[in-house]
């Protein structure tokens, strides 16, 4: 599938993100080594103990703004639209040296939505900028304590495209293994690789978006992954008792329950607000009708839908469609020159907080027959 110029000049961005401590600027200047690296700028919020010997640092104040609504996880970053358009500018006036590639630093408490809203949003920052890669970093020794006491590194490791398990030469192998099961639970489809001091190839953690500058395509499925999900297609004839089946683990911590297989061992009380599952729709959707859906979802319930990556095949359309969501935010949609492969279906993936697949399933049905039956009688 060819892309344009114009989508490839774009730069990509990634975004590393991981608690405090959990090895981040140690990463850092780890792939700032590469040869492949030297035209990389980088954006971070303080010089911490470990200095970044680096032609193209520079440091950015966490400032939060709200989004019109006024919801702190619909906040965008001040500091990083004036941080990236400043550095555009001074790279077409010649003031910097050329890059190709943006890595952001956030603090280990950051919660990275407002990162991603900022370069989905901001109309100077897509047309300039592209979101390649969240990439997180989870401690080997005290990541599963953080995932139990904080709920942003739940949702740190929820949205990344790729996580480390980082000083992994402090941990044993069970113990490694074991955050590994958790954090595959909590994200089935983001590579996971361990690391000791941020030794890994470039390659593994970047060109996880749509666009692959090397082969100068979309590569649908590398971005998607849907296969790597729980899948929930749109036949109604497996849930007519109004529960969803399929990895509901919310009660198991309750004691009473004998009967369930009991995953309670590693899954703690954050995780178990984590859902992630394929919905896939076999018939086409009406624009109208996903829209709609949208709308009522992102203001509803915005703040469960952590991330939401589709290819839709819209009634009137021959080309797919990808849609991208955090949050309360949907990126522009998409309009991609070609289908993957044969398969038509629409599919959107979703990892989640509190929201399981079968309200969302039925919901965009429903509303889909809905338009449906509207268009054909007018
Ligand atoms: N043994 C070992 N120590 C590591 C490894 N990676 C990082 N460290 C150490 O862990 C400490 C924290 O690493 P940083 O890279 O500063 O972590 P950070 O996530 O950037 O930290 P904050 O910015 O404070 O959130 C430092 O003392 C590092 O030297 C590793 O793989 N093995």
């Amino acid at each position: 599938m060819a892309i344009s110029d114009e989508q490839l000049d774009r730069v990509a961005t990634t975004v590393i993100t991981g608690f405090l401590g959990s090895g981040k600027t140690t990463l850092l200047n780890a792939l700032l080594a590469h040869d492949g690296m030297a035209k990389t700028a980088v954006l971070i919020n303080e010089f911490g103990e470990i200095g970044l010997d680096h032609l193209l640092v520079r440091e950015v104040s966490e400032d939060v703004v709200l989004l019109n609504s006024g919801c702190i996880c619909c906040s965008v970053r001040g500091d990083l639209i004036s941080g990236l358009r400043d550095l555009f500018v001074k790279r077409t006036r010649g003031e910097v040296p050329e890059f190709d590639r943006v890595i952001i630093e956030t603090t280990g408490l950051a919660d990275p939505a407002p990162i991603l809203h900022t370069l989905m949003t901001d109309p100077l920052l897509t047309a300039k900028f592209r979101l390649d890669s969240v990439v997180t970093t989870v401690d080997a020794l005290h990541g599963a304590g953080q995932l139990d006491d904080h709920p942003e590194s739940v949702k740190q490791s929820a949205v990344a495209d790729r996580i480390l398990i980082t000083k992994s030469d402090l941990a044993d192998a069970e113990t490694r293994e074991r955050l590994e099961a958790r954090l595959r639970q909590l994200n089935p489809a983001a590579p996971i690789h361990a690391v000791t001091m941020g030794d890994i190839d470039p390659a593994k953690l970047f060109n996880a978006g749509l666009y692959d500058p090397a082969t100068k395509s979309m590569d649908v499925q590398k971005w998607l992954r849907d296969e790597a999900y729980e899948q929930h297609g749109d036949d109604h004839q497996d849930h007519h008792d109004g529960h969803d089946h399929a990895h509901d683990h919310h009660d198991h911590d309750h004691g009473h329950d004998h009967h369930h297989h009991d995953h309670s061992h590693d899954v703690n009380r954050h995780d178990d607000h984590i859902r992630s599952f394929c919905i896939t729709f076999d018939e086409p959707l009406h624009w109208d009708a996903f829209v709609t859906w949208a709308e009522i979802f992102t203001q509803m319930r915005g703040e469960s839908l952590l991330r939401v990556k589709g290819i839709l095949n819209l009634v009137g359309e021959s080309n797919p469609v990808a849609i991208h969501a955090v949050q309360h935010v949907f990126h522009p949609p998409a309009t991609l020159p070609a289908w993957p492969d044969e398969d038509r279906r629409s599919k959107i993936v979703f990892i989640t907080k509190d929201l399981g697949p079968q309200v969302i399933r039925d919901s965009l049905y429903h509303l889909n027959a809905a338009v449906s039956e509207t268009a054909e009688k007018s």
